[in-house]
């Protein structure tokens, strides 16, 4: 079907920008290290000692001076991990395990399974000078820059701050978060459903979204289709939250209260935008807080969470792994036609040795949310284009 007006429509990028213009990172807040995962650095972190802090064996085994090997040496010393070692008497070698210091004097391992053992005595094979030990400093050098700001925490790095003795790391607080749902429609989960009714599956799908995307939900209520009540619940949001998310209200119906609401209390900028879907936009600000205004239909009110909510978060956290999904380009599985918007279809890719395939859920209707359910990302159809299969498609994977 031909879309009219489509020289109204504005793209995915302008709107972006619109929402980021002017946006910056929230402030610092100091918490214990195990808390920190999937939070972000608000300064560089340097190290503060070697690690290790101390050259010592990779292996369990005889430690040694190199020049010493390939003979019969007497067993001077035993070093078990976490003891101190005594410097090796000359001419002799000491029994030593992973991890374990590396006594003064020796300079290589030779592996148990090389060494014969007779009585009090080794026979060492020939070993090179720092076969098996790990240098003083190896992982990490005093000193050099160990995590950048703006890193997002994970486990590795939270080995390495733990690695480095920190108990406490500075991160950048939580964007909070209000999520106003509207819809007389709608109905919790737990109550009976009566004709006409829905269950509410943007709520917790959206509060699930906000999460992963770092930001912290301070509240989550429902909006009764009528304008005082609409004007209300955002003004108590805006008390309490850096971002309002809305759904529902931002198409042209006789019963959204959004729009009106927000004329009255900030500014807003309604979008109509290229792409599918998702069409319809809502970006505002009362004060400092910035209202994204998503569609209702839960799939658009998806699709929009990860091309504008995380991106918005991303930047208040100053994390940019969080301001754009990864593309990946992927062999099309399908064939498909777009006129004047950009189609997110949501599609699988599978891994197939060098070839990456990407089939679409077969119903991409807006209203049909198995297609997010059963899919890992959005194959991006530019507008007025025909795809055939094996053409390539960029895709957005949506693990981030
Ligand atoms: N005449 C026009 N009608 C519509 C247009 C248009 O341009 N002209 N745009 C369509 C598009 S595209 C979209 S998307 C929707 C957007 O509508 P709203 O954002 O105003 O949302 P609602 O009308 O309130 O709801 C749409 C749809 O989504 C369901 N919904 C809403 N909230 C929830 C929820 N929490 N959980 C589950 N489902 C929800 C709601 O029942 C409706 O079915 O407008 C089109 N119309
Ligand atoms: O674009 Mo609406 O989001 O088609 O359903």
């Amino acid at each position: 079907m031909a879309e009219r007006n489509q020289a109204e429509l504005q793209s995915v990028e302008r709107a972006l920008e619109a929402l980021l213009d002017g946006v910056s990172r929230l402030e610092g807040e100091r918490i214990a290290c195990p808390d920190a995962d999937g939070r972000v650095l608000v300064d560089d972190v340097r190290a503060a000692i070697d690690v290790p802090p101390a050259d010592n064996s990779a292996m369990d085994g005889f430690a040694l001076a190199s020049a010493d090997s390939g003979r019969q040496l007497p067993i001077s010393q035993r070093i078990p991990a976490g003891q101190p070692a005594q410097p090796l008497a000359p001419g002799t070698c000491a029994r030593i395990f992973t991890g374990s210091e590396i006594p003064a004097g020796a300079d290589c391992v030779a592996i148990q399974e090389n060494v014969e053992r007779v009585g009090d005595t080794a026979i060492v094979p020939v070993t090179q000078a720092g076969q098996n030990v790990r240098r003083r400093g190896l992982d990490v050098t005093m000193g050099q820059p160990l995590l950048g700001a703006g890193t997002r925490l994970g486990a590795a790095a939270l080995g390495l701050l733990a690695g480095q003795g920190y108990t406490t790391v500075d991160v950048v607080r939580r964007p909070r978060v209000a999520l106003l749902l509207t819809g007389d429609e709608i109905v919790e989960p737990g109550q009976p459903l009566s004709s006409g009714q829905i269950y509410n599956s943007n709520g917790p799908m959206l509060a699930a979204l906000i999460r992963r995307f770092g930001g912290e939900l301070v509240s989550q209520v429902r909006v009764a289709d009528d304008f005082g009540t609409t004007l209300a619940r955002l003004e108590e949001a805006a008390a309490v939250a850096d971002v309002i998310v809305t759904t529902g209200g931002v198409s042209v119906g006789e019963e959204d209260h959004v729009k009106p609401a927000l004329e009255r209390l900030g500014t807003l900028s309604l979008w109509r935008l290229a792409m599918r879907p998702g069409k319809p936009l809502a970006l505002g600000t009362i004060g400092s807080t910035r209202l994204v205004g998503l569609p209702g239909n839960p799939v658009s009110s998806y699709v929009g969470a990860w091309l504008y909510l995380r991106p918005l978060l991303g930047r208040l956290q100053g994390c940019a792994d969080r301001e754009s999904l990864p593309v990946i380009s992927a062999e099309a599985q399908f064939e498909t036609r777009t006129q004047g918007r950009r189609h997110y279809m949501r599609a699988n890719l599978e891994f197939h040795g060098e070839r990456i395939l990407a089939t679409p859920y077969p119903e991409q209707s807006s209203a049909v949310l198995t297609s997010c359910a059963e899919t890992n990302a959005f194959a991006v159809i530019p507008a007025d284009s025909h795809i055939r299969p094996g053409d390539r498609v960029d895709c957005l994977w949506l693990q981030g």
